[in-house]
């Protein structure tokens, strides 16, 4: 069952944002007092908190709607785990193909940075152990043994001489379940890729119903091609195809027909996921709140930096990979009081085949719909740059509008690790833990929060007598009132947008207006 592998796999405390709360979804439960800037990591009564309901894991997102009785639980569109790692401990080798030349020489990295990348991976992994890292170079990557002649057979001396050992991760995106089957005859173990072992690790880290869909999702062709080796081997044993008696079809086409039907439970259950978020979208719209999403590579500090500005202490972040799944949005502050909402996303991984991110697209979706990406980078990882160039290539693909792509403010996170950061003219430097920059960073995001929506902050003088402060009320979102007692007027300060911003002028023509 899910999380049975890893002691480590403990619920994390995340809002989904697929979960409804009923009427607006951002309620502020308490507004902000005025003039009191939130300040990072205290909690306490400026946290609005988002949603109603509250719960925690697994909300229930179907109130007041119709059950549908044909949709499948997800825990029963995940199934056990076909990766056939089974609850136990696993002592693994790690073993890192290196190709130190041609045009299949990974750039940006060295083959001692990837291992260590995939030996992280396995740290996530509690009951997991490691007996030893292995870089051993290959002109081949893509045939059938991944490795030459003269290196497998050392390889193969070397993983025979380990103790006890139960697998061998192989440090490469995806292997064909050719090679799969030959490697683990050659060496008498389970033999995984980057792809599988970070399916274990999302299955062990997955908390809400989208994020469990999406894994079965990405399970699907680990089974398909599991199904084949069986056949083959059935095939193998007693010679050529059976028919599943008077049924016409033979046993693979049988799986195979199965295995069809559930990915399109699974679709047919996120689709319907959704068409909900959709609703809620629309709810959020009209709550009128911008939304800035948080990505960057995993481990890079997007949690800690969401604790940091909304002062959420429920967050945890966590020296791990692939600690956040689940989409989460949490309330915070702009320098003038503008409430906005941030987005905590699942960090990207270099390599990582193709359809395990796309499982992941429509939680990524969301992010099209936000108004603004914040890039927080780790600064101090010795892949920082390669990182960047990933995330990046991902940004791409998910076909986000280019505006967003433009935007995008990118943080230089962890600067408290380097003793003399320069600084660099596009980035905003920060400390998420130690809460340095969060003021320098917050106004940036101001600054371009207001040009992503169109709207402006200003103060306006209106006599209290007219109809200015109550037009005001009404078309735009009044800040701070300041009354002058003597001459019955008051300074407004209001954020506004520029459409309405225009209509005020035209009714109001003689108003005094005062733009920071
Ligand atoms: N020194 C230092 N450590 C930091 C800083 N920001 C985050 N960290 C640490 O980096 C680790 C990862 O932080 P998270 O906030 O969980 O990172 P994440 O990007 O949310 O990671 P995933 O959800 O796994 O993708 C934690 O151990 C944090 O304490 C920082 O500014 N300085
Ligand atoms: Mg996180």
């Amino acid at each position: 069952a899910l999380g049975a592998a890893a002691g480590r796999c403990r619920p994390l405390p995340a809002r989904s944002l697929g979960a409804a709360a009923p009427g607006c979804l951002w309620a502020p439960l308490r507004p902000p007092g005025r003039g009191e800037p939130p300040r990072a990591g205290g909690g306490g009564p400026r946290k609005w908190v988002v949603g109603a309901g509250g719960g925690e894991e697994e909300e229930e997102e179907d109130e007041g709607e119709e059950e549908d009785e044909d949709e499948a639980e997800p825990e029963e569109l995940l199934g056990p785990s076909p990766l056939a790692m089974g609850p136990g401990a696993q002592r693994v080798a790690v073993v890192h193909p290196a190709v130190k030349w041609g045009p299949k020489k990974p750039q940006l990295t060295t083959a001692e940075l990837q291992i260590a990348e995939a030996v992280a991976l396995v740290d996530t992994l509690q009951n997991w152990t490691i007996l030893d890292k292995i870089i051993i170079p290959t002109k081949t990557p893509d045939k059938k043994f991944v490795f030459g002649k003269g290196n497998f057979q050392v390889l193969t001396e070397k993983i025979k001489k380990l103790p006890h050992l139960t697998a061998v991760f192989l440090n490469v995106e995806r292997i064909s379940s050719l090679t799969k089957k030959e490697l683990e005859d050659a060496w008498g173990v389970k033999v995984f890729d980057r792809y599988i072992v970070v399916l274990h690790i999302f299955r062990c880290n997955a908390r809400t119903k989208e994020a469990k869909l999406q894994i079965a999702l990405a399970e699907i062709p680990l089974l398909r091609s599991n199904l084949k080796n069986e056949v083959s081997q059935l095939d193998q044993q007693r010679g050529g195809s059976r028919y599943i008696m008077g049924s016409g079809e033979t046993f693979m086409e049988t799986q195979n027909r199965l295995l069809k039907e559930k990915e399109l439970k699974i679709r047919y259950a996120l689709e319907k996921l959704r068409r909900k978020r959709s609703i809620l979208r629309n709810q959020r719209k009209k709550c009128e709140f911008p939304i800035i999403s948080v990505m960057g590579y995993t481990n890079c500090g997007k949690t800690t930096l969401i604790k940091a500005l909304t002062g959420e202490a429920g967050l945890q972040p966590k020296d791990q990979l692939f600690a956040t799944l689940d989409i989460t949005a949490h309330a915070g502050y702009l320098p003038s009081h503008m409430p906005v909402i941030y987005v905590d996303t699942i960090g990207f991984l270099s390599d990582l085949p193709h359809n395990l991110v796309e499982s992941f697209s429509a939680t990524l979706e969301e992010v099209a719909y936000s108004d603004l990406i914040v890039h927080v980078r780790d600064i101090t990882h010795p892949e920082t740059i390669l990182q960047k160039a990933s995330v990046l290539s991902v940004l791409k693909n998910l076909n986000l509008p280019s505006h967003l792509l433009e935007s995008m403010v990118e943080v230089h996170n962890k600067v408290d690790l380097i003793e003399r950061y320069k600084p660099e003219e596009n980035a905003v430097a920060i400390s998420a833990l130690r809460g340095h920059g969060l003021e320098e960073l917050k106004e940036e995001i101001e600054k371009r929060i207001l040009k992503a929506t169109g709207k402006k902050i200003l103060t306006v003088k209106v006599n209290l007598e007219g109809a200015q402060l109550s037009w005001l009320y009404k078309q735009a979102t009044v800040q701070e009132v300041e009354v002058t007692p003597e001459d019955g007027t008051a300074s407004v300060k209001v954020i506004i947008s520029n459409s309405a911003f225009g209509r005020y002028q035209k009714l109001f023509p003689n108003s005094k207006l005062f733009i920071p």
